[in-house]
């Protein structure tokens, strides 16, 4: 017997019916989540429309467990979707196929009903099982975070010993991290032919979340879809100039790549890269997929691998800086994973070192804000044994707001919303640090979970570790200023860029000027 009470969750208010909640969710979500999350207090869900779709929106551990626990009732393949449409261009046709392709993400175990699916079509499990085995998977994870290693540290190398130089963080990872993780990532021709990617990228992270949001083919009559573009035309521009930028790069691509030579199975080399994004480039050519969603997709991975890891290692770094008896502390600690030869550093303690863990866990917490999301895809779902939802709704839980929660995170007078470098730190009884994660899955979910869950997790988290503990082990480095993005003074350190709520990664909205002086 259920519990299939047909009562309502509180509402979220809104002055014109059907728009004003629709409209502020889209431009302003940082807003529109503080007004929700009032209304979330009481019962840890509120209704909203946006658009024409009905949204619940959920906080506290029961609902969140729900919701990121992987059900045949709640599919993450909508927000893929939107992603491929909106974000990728994806062609219509191909957008048609995926939707088609209900089999699911199991490559053993297909969806009621498609066990007789052709494995051709089965594209979510196909990419599923190559995202799991190219990036998940432990081994696949090492080669990624040796290869960035390998090139983050030419980087730092490029720095003569023992001059002082004065950089601004966020600016200079844009471009030094970036490079090393699209070297090591996508390869480097494409950097070679095309260094204007670089540039590229950032724009095109600064236009993306209006992307997403826009009205799409499958979603808006042609004239909203012209109207919208007449009004808001740099988004579209920027996509294309970079998927120009993609699609002259692919072909030459293509073309100097040997599938039968000896670098057909290599960990990496110089054209596509990884083993990951040349095997998303063959899959997308070989199941049929059109050029234009293979440029778009191709691109994806490369902003994927660069839009969050960076802000996120530009924030822990500031945090660092500005601080340096946590400079000092971070660096004693990293000396304890020097190898012996070479001050070359053993990559699975840096991994395991507990401070390093605590502000990577910290700076996420409270700089990543994304709503995950799930659609309800069967007929009379009942919630927890508590609402109806119906189908076609969308379930979503906003990061920022389980993740801030002070029941959950607040210690020691340290409240939820600051950042505290020891937060998830115990001693021992030998007076050393432990790693001690504060809050549950459900009260931490930056990478999304259950199947969709995020492949790249394992890989984010080793490159933001790395590129830190690399650059205080070879660098002095001291905190001089905040200043504006473009290096004018400011008034006030960096505070999270409200105009990415929703996107993710939160960038710092100021920069942090450091001199910094390579040691060895
Ligand atoms: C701090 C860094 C990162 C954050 C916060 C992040 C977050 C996410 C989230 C929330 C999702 C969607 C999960 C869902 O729908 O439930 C996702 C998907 C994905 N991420 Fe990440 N990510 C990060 C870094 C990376 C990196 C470094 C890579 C690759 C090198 C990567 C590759 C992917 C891919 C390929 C998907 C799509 C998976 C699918 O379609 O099933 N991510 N990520």
């Amino acid at each position: 017997h259920q519990n299939e009470q047909q009562h309502e969750p509180p509402t979220i208010p809104e002055k014109i019916p059907l728009v004003s909640n629709t409209y502020q969710y889209i431009t302003n979500n940082s807003a529109f989540l503080k007004r929700a999350s009032e209304v979330l207090s009481s019962k840890k869900i509120a209704k909203f429309n946006l658009g024409n779709v009905p949204v619940y929106l959920v906080s506290g551990p029961q609902y969140i467990q729900t919701l990121l626990r992987s059900s045949s009732s709640l599919s993450s393949d909508k927000f893929i979707l939107m992603v491929d449409e909106n974000i990728h261009n994806m062609a219509p046709g191909d957008i048609a196929r995926l939707t088609r392709d209900r089999s699911g993400r199991h490559s053993k175990r297909p969806n009621p009903g498609y066990e007789e699916h052709p494995d051709k079509e089965r594209l979510w499990a196909g990419l599923h099982n190559l995202f799991i085995e190219t990036i998940a998977q432990k081994d696949a994870t090492d080669q990624l975070a040796s290869s960035f290693s390998r090139f983050w540290g030419q980087k730092l190398d490029a720095f003569p010993t023992g001059e002082r130089r004065e950089m601004r963080v966020f600016d200079w990872l844009k471009r030094d991290m970036a490079e090393a993780t699209i070297a090591s990532v996508m390869g480097t021709l494409l950097l070679e032919m095309h260094p204007e990617i670089l540039d590229g990228l950032w724009e095109f992270v600064d236009i993306a979340l209006s992307l997403l949001y826009a009205p799409s083919p499958s979603s808006s009559p042609a004239l909203v879809r012209w109207i919208w573009r007449k009004i808001n035309p740099r988004p579209y521009q920027v996509r294309q100039r970079v998927h120009g930028i993609m699609a002259d790069y692919l072909k030459e691509a293509f073309e100097r790549f040997d599938r039968e030579g000896p670098d057909a199975n290599a960990d990496w080399e110089p054209v596509f890269g990884s083993r990951s994004h040349r095997e998303q480039a063959m899959f997308y050519k070989e199941r049929g997929f059109e050029w234009g969603t293979r440029v778009g997709t191709s691109f994806g991975f490369l902003f994927g691998a660069n839009s969050n890891t960076i802000p996120m290692a530009a924030w822990a770094m500031m945090y660092i800086f500005r601080d340096p008896t946590l400079l000092q502390a971070v660096r004693e600690e990293v000396s304890t994973a020097a190898l012996m030869e070479g001050g070359k550093l053993d990559v699975q303690k840096v991994l395991a070192l507990p401070l390093l863990q605590s502000i990577y866990v910290e700076t996420l917490r409270l700089h990543v804000a994304l709503n995950v999301t799930r659609e309800v895809v069967s007929e009379g779902m009942v919630l927890n044994a508590e609402y109806k939802l119906p189908k076609g709704a969308l379930l979503q839980a906003p990061t920022s707001i389980a993740q801030k929660d002070e029941t959950v995170w607040a210690r020691d007078g340290h409240g939820a919303n600051e950042f505290w470098a020891e937060r998830h730190i115990t001693y021992n009884k030998l007076g050393q640090r432990e790693f001690s994660m504060v809050g549950r899955p459900s009260d931490f979910f930056p990478y999304g979970g259950g199947i969709s869950v995020c492949p790249g997790r394992h890989f984010a988290k080793q490159e933001i570790m790395l590129s830190i503990a690399m650059l205080v082990s070879r660098f002095d480095i001291e905190f001089i200023d905040w200043t504006m993005p473009d290096g004018a003074p400011s008034d006030r350190p960096a505070e999270g860029d409200a105009k990415f709520c929703g996107a993710a990664a939160m960038p710092p909205d100021r920069d942090a000027k450091i001199s910094m002086r390579r040691r060895t």
